[in-house]
């Protein structure tokens, strides 16, 4: 396979040695090595890499992750710039320049940010530079968060329409349950539709199961946004940089996931994925009918409940009278005026909020199914 756009993600457990906390530099190498061969090969290459926060309690002999924000911000400034130092030693070596890029999920949301983002991976990937991506985590903000790095990838995949997604972990794939808890647990080695995905989630949310703690959770969830993105996605083992070639030439390692028939376009992935939800609409079954079955907008009068403090143009849930999400908008209405327009006829609009607004609370152009 010539000339595919590869987005990479390490995490923590296969940067650094599990027992001392200390880095595990043969990996990193191997994995310097492996990303600067499929660029020389012509591949389009971005690592995102965690790392900042251990790498910075190391620094400063620390023996445990900080549990305040604040903290964590300060750890994360001294080891994000240790990272990129070890990076560019071992890239230098083998002349591939590199580019620190770092996000908050802030970028994702303003649609301008999105696309201007875009533009500079774009710029990058043609100078043949290698952009090495992490979460600001000097200024995130706990309510605008990724959360984890396995979501930032996804999202970064999805953003430059990239052909594939590997994420690196300490074990070589998805297990039915939590392989060191569990030695029987059953290999996953593919899942290829979106029912077998939403299986897998249902399971994750089982804590019986007992591979609802791990970190594959967000692996999984990960998945789902980039597969929906049309982007293939591998979870496989960190410590075996060179599985990322090896799968690019049709091996069968770690576990994959088919990309989905795009049914969303890239703004509606956006709408569905980079923005976070500000509240929540219940719908009555007659509006869920419309949104579901029939492609409608929505309107006021099938909305029974509201939750969330929310304004005009933010994005919301759409839920069941059980509260599970079936999708997700852009809203018309600030939630003021949706407490008293709800369960009305839009004609009464205009009468109840003494002005006339829009006819619809989210337009179908702004609403997107959560499958
Ligand atoms: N079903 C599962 N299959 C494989 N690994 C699992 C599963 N459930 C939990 N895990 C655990 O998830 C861990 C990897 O997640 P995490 O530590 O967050 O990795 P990373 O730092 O690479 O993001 C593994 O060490 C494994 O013990
Ligand atoms: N931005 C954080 C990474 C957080 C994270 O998702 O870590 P991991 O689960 O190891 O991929 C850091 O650099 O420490």
């Amino acid at each position: 396979m010539t000339n595919q756009k590869i987005v990479v993600k390490v995490g923590t457990s296969s940067l650094t040695q599990p027992a001392t906390g200390q880095l595990a530099l043969s990996t990193i190498a191997a994995l310097v090595e492996t990303l600067s061969r499929l660029r020389s090969e012509g591949h389009q290459v971005v690592l995102v890499t965690s790392g900042a926060v251990g790498i910075g309690c190391g620094r400063l002999g620390l023996t445990s992750r900080p549990n305040t924000l604040p903290l964590k911000q300060a750890i994360a400034a001294v080891g994000q710039g240790r990272l990129m130092r070890i990076y560019d030693d071992l890239f230098s070596n083998l002349n591939q320049p590199i580019a620190q890029i770092l996000l908050s999920r802030r970028d994702f949301v303003q649609r301008s940010c999105y696309v201007n983002a875009y533009a500079t991976f774009r710029e990058l990937l043609q100078l043949g530079v290698i952009p090495v991506v992490n979460e600001n985590d000097t200024v995130a903000v706990d309510e605008l968060k990724f959360g984890d790095n396995d979501t930032l990838s996804a999202l970064v995949a999805s953003l430059i329409e990239s052909d594939w997604l590997f994420l690196l972990t300490d074990v070589d794939r998805l297990y039915s349950a939590d392989p060191r808890k569990v030695p029987d647990a059953e290999p996953i080695i593919s899942v290829n539709s979106i029912e077998e995905l939403t299986e897998l989630e249902v399971q994750a949310d089982d804590s019986g199961s007992g591979w609802g703690t791990g970190g594959m959770v967000t692996k999984v969830a990960a998945a789902r946004i980039a597969t929906n993105a049309g982007v293939r996605t591998v979870i496989t083992e960190g410590r075996r940089p060179n599985n990322i070639e090896r799968i690019l030439q049709g091996e069968s390692l770690g576990t994959q996931f088919a990309p989905q028939a795009q049914t969303n376009k890239a703004r509606k992935h956006w709408i569905a994925y980079s923005l976070v939800p500000a509240g929540k609409l219940y719908l009555d079954n007659g509006a869920l009918k419309a949104v579901c079955d029939g492609g409608k907008s929505l309107l006021a009068a099938g909305i029974t409940a509201i939750e969330g403090d929310f304004r005009s143009s933010d994005a919301v849930e759409l839920c069941d009278s059980n509260g599970m999400e079936i999708a997700r908008g852009l809203v018309n209405y600030n939630s003021n005026e949706l407490h008293k327009i709800r369960g009305h006829k839009s004609e009464q609009i205009l009468t109840i909020l003494g002005y006339k607004g829009a006819e619809t609370v989210v337009h179908r152009d702004n609403l997107v199914l959560m499958n």
